[in-house]
């Protein structure tokens, strides 16, 4: 039996005529680092709100770590760490009295622990350097990272952040990334929602695509790369009759060169052995996937974001 982390059916939300979130089942399996990729108002927050809580489902069901939600909401949401929105520091304290006040406002959590939670979770995020500066002096990254160390004040299974990266420079956004590398190595799942296909490519195990509210595709990155049609490229003296004898299609290209459509398993070194002992001069020979975003713009009919 797969254990879930997160497991949603039918989810649906409905504003007035607007469907917000239209009948989703996302699978998110745990010890993955699961995308939720998107374009902006495709639905991610609006789900991410229903998981924890915040927003009342129109109908359809939500499991969070075992827990039916928002019925066992108490159980579930202690394990569970969220960076939703930003959260509201006041600028003119220090990061650390920033966490000792949140903690205190955590009815559930321990104030005999307190602080050395705070300054472990500082630790984690790497601000201990910088705990007893004013968070107006903290940049972007800095400020995000404090927001983790706020959903890392006690030990959590599952970690749900919604756009960790939006707005930070490129420093910020690798310090957030490494970050978010570092606490799934240590076993804790991740759901993360972004609109840019390229930080889903770097970080996740596993995605879900949204569009309109719907998910259009959903699996590991390796089951959702093998998806698009795989062509075998191919030039060589006497090729094209020696493809069609063994079955393949195929279709000239620019130059020299051939192309056939063929399954993503395709044995290519097993080709070039067979061709070259039956005597042809092999000049060319490689198989080409359609990217992700290939594969997602012809799902989707939408472009995704690929900035590095
Ligand atoms: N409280 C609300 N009332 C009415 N419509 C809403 C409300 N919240 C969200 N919506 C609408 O639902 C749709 C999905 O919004 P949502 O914020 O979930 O998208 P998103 O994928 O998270 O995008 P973004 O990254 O911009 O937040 C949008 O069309 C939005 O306008």
């Amino acid at each position: 039996m797969t254990d879930w982390a997160i497991r949603t059916e039918n989810l649906t939300k409905v504003f007035g005529s607007q469907k917000a979130v239209g009948g989703i089942s996302l699978e998110v399996q745990r010890g993955s680092i699961f995308g939720f990729l998107g374009p902006n108002g495709s639905g991610k927050t609006t789900t991410i709100r229903m998981l924890l809580g915040l927003a009342e489902a129109t109908s359809g069901e939500i499991q969070l770590l075992g827990k039916t939600i928002p019925k066992e909401l108490d159980a579930a949401l202690p394990r569970v760490g969220a960076l939703v929105e930003g959260p509201a520091f006041y600028p003119y304290m220090s990061g650390r009295n920033n966490l000792l006040r949140m903690d205190a406002a955590d009815r559930n959590s321990d104030p005999a622990t307190r602080e050395r939670r705070v300054d472990a979770a500082l630790e984690r995020v790497g601000l201990s350097n910088a705990a007893s500066k004013k968070v107006h002096a903290y940049s972007l990254g800095m400020k995000q990272r404090l927001g983790l160390a706020n959903a890392l004040l006690k030990p959590r299974d599952l970690l749900i952040l919604d756009e960790p990266t939006n707005g930070l420079d490129p420093q910020g956004t690798r310090e957030v990334r490494n970050l978010i590398r570092s606490l799934a190595a240590e076993g804790i799942t991740i759901f993360l929602s972004s609109h840019l296909l390229s930080e889903i490519e770097q970080l996740c195990s596993h995605l879900a695509v949204m569009t309109a509210g719907n998910i259009v595709a959903q699996g590991s990155l390796e089951e959702l790369r093998a998806k698009g049609e795989t062509r075998l490229v191919i030039a060589g003296s006497g090729i094209e009759q020696a493809l069609r004898e063994r079955g393949l299609n195929p279709k000239a290209r620019t130059g020299e060169s051939f192309v056939c459509e063929v399954s993503g398993d395709f044995d290519v070194a097993a080709l070039n052995s067979e061709l070259v002992g039956a005597g042809h001069a092999i000049t060319e020979i490689r198989l080409e996937r359609p990217s992700l975003e290939e594969y997602f713009v012809d799902l989707t009919g939408e472009g995704f974001e690929v900035v590095r």
